[in-house]
């Protein structure tokens, strides 16, 4: 049971993290920061957050555990806003989807104070966003990453742990560049890939005919493509290294694909299709079997 939790940023990630706490009954009051005065007030009327604060200072005050949850480039500027309020025994976290920038960013805001900081990022999400988006449910079964720092004390990884756990996430652990390595390749690069298709095909000048007949096919493929554009400029940006390593390794693939389709080479192009098949269904066994309820927290 934590007491004072406050958020900064209450949309899908950081208003599933509130709704998700006070099902567990695992925080005593729940208070919101936010940019957008609407969406606050829409917090405070779904009964998201117990209260919005008006100032960073008095969000801070008697605050236990913080969760920055707003779009990455602002992890900097809300924990310089935070410093001066900190108290000794809060721990501060965040859901930010890379972590190597988000680290250096808390080790330039917070300076000798950068071991109240706990890095992490939860591996679930949708397309939507807001407040609006927020459900109970969403972490449940799903992994948390956390990228502790040699500054972090034990107690505080546990408080930020605890607080996923009862949320009903599981906990990983990696390092910063491990992490933003891995999720360039299976996060990154699908997002960055599938607005390029629908702003591809809503460029071309029978786009509208096209979109017709868009099927399942597409809409799977592109489901991801409807999320913010802020928050993938922001994450695209900052893992820029890794992401064009694994756009240059996939523009290898698509290169090595056309030209199969070129000489018309069906069996390297059903090769390609069956491993990628076997890959995928393994991947879903595998995925499935993890996400079951169960008491399996890999980094306990
Ligand atoms: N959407 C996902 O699938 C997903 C999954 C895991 C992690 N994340 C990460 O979680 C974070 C939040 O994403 P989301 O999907 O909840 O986005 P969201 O748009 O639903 O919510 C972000 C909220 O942050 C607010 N905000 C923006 N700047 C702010 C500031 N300076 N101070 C306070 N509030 C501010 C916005 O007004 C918005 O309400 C991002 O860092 C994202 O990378 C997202
Ligand atoms: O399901 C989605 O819509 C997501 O994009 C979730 C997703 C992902 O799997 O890539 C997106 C960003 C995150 O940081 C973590 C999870």
């Amino acid at each position: 049971m934590t007491g004072k939790v406050v958020i900064f940023g209450v949309g899908l990630i950081g208003g599933s993290f509130a709704r998700a706490l006070k099902r567990a009954g695992a925080a005593a009051k729940i208070v919101g920061v936010g940019r957008s005065p609407e969406a606050m007030a829409r917090a405070l009327e779904l009964g998201i957050v117990d209260e919005v604060a008006a100032s960073p200072a008095e969000a801070m005050r008697g605050a236990d555990l913080v969760l920055i949850a707003a779009p990455v480039a602002q992890t900097g500027a809300i924990l310089a806003s935070i410093l001066p309020h900190l108290e000794p025994g809060t721990v501060v976290t965040d859901a930010g989807s890379t972590k190597s920038d988000v680290v250096q960013a808390a080790r330039e805001a917070l300076g000798v104070r950068i071991g109240q900081f706990v890095p992490g990022h939860p591996i679930a999400g949708r397309e939507t966003n807001g407040p609006d988006a927020a459900i109970p449910d969403l972490y449940i079964g799903k992994k948390v990453v956390l990228t502790p720092l040699p500054e972090n004390a034990a107690a505080d990884v546990e408080r930020v742990a605890a607080a996923w756990r009862a949320c009903g996430a599981l906990i990983h652990k990696l390092s910063p560049a491990e992490h933003d390595k891995v999720f360039a390749a299976v996060s990154h690069l699908p997002h960055l890939l599938a607005y390029a298709l629908v702003d591809d095909i809503a460029n071309k000048p029978h786009a509208k005919q096209l979109f017709q007949y868009a099927a399942s096919g597409f809409r799977d493929f592109t489901r991801i493509a409807g999320s913010s554009p802020e928050m993938w400029r922001d994450i695209s940006l900052a893992n820029r290294e890794a992401l064009l390593g694994e756009l240059d390794a996939y523009l290898a693939q698509l290169t090595g694909l056309r030209a199969m389709l070129a000489s018309s080479d069906g069996a390297a192009l059903e090769s390609v299709y069956a491993n990628a098949q076997h890959a995928r269904r393994e991947w879903i066994e595998a995925i499935e079997a993890a996400e079951t309820p169960a008491d399996h927290d890999s980094a306990k």
